[in-house]
């Protein structure tokens, strides 16, 4: 697909301008194009804000894009909100544009069409950029679901008490995207270090069977929905395979240095002028912004990088594993709620895992998958529990993924600790 810019009625596509409906794919030929509002001069000095909206039109059953021109923009319209449209062409195309635009800090947020892995990848491309510690909490998000897993969606809705059913999830979450009066509310992000880069999470980390059925059940994605993960965990626990690991984790302790944040609105200050405000009243704050070092932004400093010897209070587990899953959230899915009491704005990291020796038989296993949507789950005893600020692991067999918010990451070992730094989600 081509790259393809809309701002108002205006395409930019591939740097000319024209005025047409966006580019689209030959299953989204039955897109409504909503006819555009005249962008007078006059309009424009009436613009509540500005948002950089991103549709991945091959996320999820591939409807994002028409999704976008039927509800979302009309809406847009209507309350006077302006945006810019990038439809993404593969891989890091979303990233390389957060990375790169030196304009970004005057839209009033991001929108997102897609699952969590565009989520993923544009926070990750904003840590690209020597503002990202600034920018990353004053440049709210929202999520219009159209992928697969919408794990961060879902936990920001169950915390605003909204329901999940698929109904009233989009009609949620295109109503907080959209709405004038929304606030953005702290989302708190996690250092994954890996034998070759620095990355954030905002969500989880899957090695053996949860990473196993994510990544082997995306290829029904598009006819499934969120039902290829039922098929993908029923087919991997028949198929059940193990890794050998070593999984080391620091206990979580309360640490002064993390503090809950409070919400700020949307509209209609811009991360631009709410940066400049804050560099004015924290002036020593701006000392930390570009930096590299990261051990200064973790909640505890005390934690070795990757490439050193853990300490004597930490945990070392060296075994045969089903699997390890860690959630910094309380929803993986709508109907994931894997660790119900986990909030969005904390320090802790949930750890699980299960170990060979410990699961007696598959059944045990499908039982397990099955109980996740009653939250029964977590009282198998196989189930290991244990709250940290930091983990490890190495893997030391061939073959395993290393998942992290739904994407692969590709490294034999990976470390994730609590920090210090957090995104901002729209919500009413
Ligand atoms: N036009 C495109 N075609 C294919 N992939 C794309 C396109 N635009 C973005 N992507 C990539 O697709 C992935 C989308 O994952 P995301 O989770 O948002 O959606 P999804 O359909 O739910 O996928 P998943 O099932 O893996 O969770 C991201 O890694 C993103 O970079």
């Amino acid at each position: 697909m081509q790259a393809c810019t809309v701002y108002g009625q205006w395409n930019i596509c591939m740097g000319a301008l024209c005025c047409s409906s966006p580019v689209q794919s030959e299953e989204e030929t039955s897109v409504v194009v909503v006819p555009a509002v005249t962008s007078t001069s006059n309009e424009l000095e009436f613009t509540r804000g500005n948002l950089l909206v991103f549709v991945n039109p091959n996320s999820g059953s591939g409807k994002s894009l028409k999704t976008f021109e039927r509800r979302v923009a009309p809406l847009l319209r209507r309350n006077k909100i302006k945006y810019e449209l990038i439809v993404t062409t593969g891989r890091d195309h979303a990233k390389s544009v957060v990375k790169t635009r030196t304009d970004l800090d005057c839209f009033n947020g991001v929108m997102i069409l897609s699952g969590d892995g565009l989520v993923f990848e544009v926070l990750n491309g904003i840590v690209d950029r020597k503002d990202f510690v600034a920018l990353l909490p004053n440049l709210p998000l929202s999520v219009v679901p159209s992928g697969s897993g919408n794990g961060l969606l879902c936990s920001v809705l169950e915390n605003t008490g909204k329901s999940l059913k698929q109904k009233q999830l989009m009609s949620s979450a295109v109503e907080m995207a959209t709405s004038t009066s929304s606030k953005a509310i702290p989302v708190s992000l996690f250092h994954v270090q890996t034998d070759t880069q620095h990355l954030l999470s905002f969500l989880s980390l899957g090695w053996g069977l949860m990473a196993d059925i994510d990544i082997e059940s995306e290829k029904w994605r598009k006819t499934l929905g969120s039902n290829r993960f039922t098929l993908g965990a029923l087919i991997r626990t028949i198929n059940l395979r193990t890794y050998r690991g070593r999984l080391s984790f620091k206990p979580y302790e309360e640490n002064i240095r993390f503090a809950t944040s409070t919400f700020y609105n949307v509209y209609p200050e811009t991360p631009n002028s709410r940066i400049r405000k804050q560099a004015g009243i924290h002036s020593d704050e701006s000392s930390i912004n570009g930096t590299t070092d990261w051990s200064e932004l973790h909640v505890d400093t005390l934690v070795p990088p990757l490439s050193e010897q853990t300490g004597p209070d930490w945990t070392v587990i060296e075994d045969e594993f089903v699997g390890v899953y860690a959630v910094t959230l309380s929803r993986i899915s709508a109907d994931g709620p894997f660790v119900p009491n986990a909030k969005l704005d904390e320090d802790r990291i949930h750890l699980t895992y299960i170990l060979k020796r410990d699961v007696s038989s598959r059944m045990d296993l499908i039982n397990f998958l099955s109980a996740i949507e009653s939250k029964k789950h977590l009282d198998m005893p196989f189930l290991k529990k244990v709250e940290v600020s930091s983990f490890r692991l190495n893997t030391l067999s061939e073959g395993s993924f290393i998942v992290v918010d739904g994407e692969v990451v590709d490294t034999k070992s990976v470390q994730i600790t609590s920090t210090l730094l957090k995104t901002a989600l729209f919500a009413l």
